[in-house]
Order: structure tokens, then C-alpha cells, then sequence
């Protein structure tokens, strides 16, 4: 399933908006029945308003009333090259994963290729986090 996700958020990629970085991400959100919703990052030319890969995927899965989610792949590079690094989750999008995730079982898999990734939770990404659970 991993492989299959990387694959995924690999195709979402090339659908990237990227004018000002030219830096191409993308991501596939795995939804607990097994649903996949893709993100790509859209820039802007005020730069502010630009939406990372990852966002892109919840908001879309969010607004179509999605609200459980397993696992999230992530493939980021700049246009036109080889993926050689790894592209981990910003803050702004481990805090909006924190909205809905469980930290200790949520998956974030952070990939090259489908043959070459890490995988960590959302705990280990994001400790200690301030989310739902402080304003019951
Ligand atoms: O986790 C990340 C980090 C950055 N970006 C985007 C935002 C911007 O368009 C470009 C350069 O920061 O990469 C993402 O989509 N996801």
C-alpha cells in the first residue's frame, strides 16, 4: 500500500503550480476506507496565499467529508530534475494534520521513489503538538 500511495502522490506532482520556487510537490492521502485524495502545491504570485502538496490533499478530502485518515505520501523536487532528496511535511502542515490524525498512528511517508522512503508518525513529526484535544 505504501508503494501504491508514493505512486500516487508521484502522478499528483506533476500537477504542481509552481512559477516562483519551481519546486514540484506532491501527495497522496489515504483515507481509513481506503479512499486516496491527491495534492499538489499551488503557488501564488503573492506568495502568502501559495498551498503546500499535503494541504492541498486534506482541504480536498476535508470538504468532500472526509474525516479519518491512515497515511500520507510525500514526494517534493525541483521541476526538472530527479528526485534526490527527501521532502518532509512543513510545520503549517503537521499542524493541519494534528487537526485530524491520530499522532501515534497517523503515517507519514516521506519518499525519493516508491523503492526508496521513510516512514514516521505524526508523533515523531510533530511532539508534544497543541491540537482538538486542548480546547474540549
Ligand atoms: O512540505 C512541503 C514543503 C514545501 N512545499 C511547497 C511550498 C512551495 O510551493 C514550495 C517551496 O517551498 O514547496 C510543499 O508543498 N510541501
Amino acid at each position: 500500500m505504501r508503494e501504491t500511495l508514493i505512486k500516487e502522490a508521484l502522478e499528483a506532482r506533476k500537477m504542481a503550480y509552481v512559477p516562483y520556487s519551481h519546486f514540484m510537490v506532491g501527495a497522496a492521502l489515504l483515507t481509513k476506507e481506503g479512499r486516496i485524495y491527491h495534492g499538489c502545491n499551488i503557488e501564488n504570485a503573492a506568495y502568502g496565499p501559495t498551498n503546500c502538496a499535503e494541504r492541498t490533499a486534506f482541504f480536498k478530502a476535508v470538504s468532500e467529508g472526509e474525516r479519518a485518515f491512515a497515511a500520507i505520501a510525500v514526494a517534493g523536487a525541483p521541476e526538472g530534475e530527479e528526485i534526490t532528496g527527501y521532502a518532509a511535511p512543513c510545520g503549517v502542515c503537521r499542524q493541519v494534520m494534528a487537526e485530524f490524525c491520530r499522532p501515534d498512528s497517523f503515517e507519514i511517508i516521506v519518499a525519493k521513489s516508491p523503492e526508496d522512503y521513510y516512514v514516521k508518525t505524526l508523533e515523531e513529526l510533530l511532539p508534544e503538538n497543541f491540537g482538538p484535544a486542548n480546547l474540549k
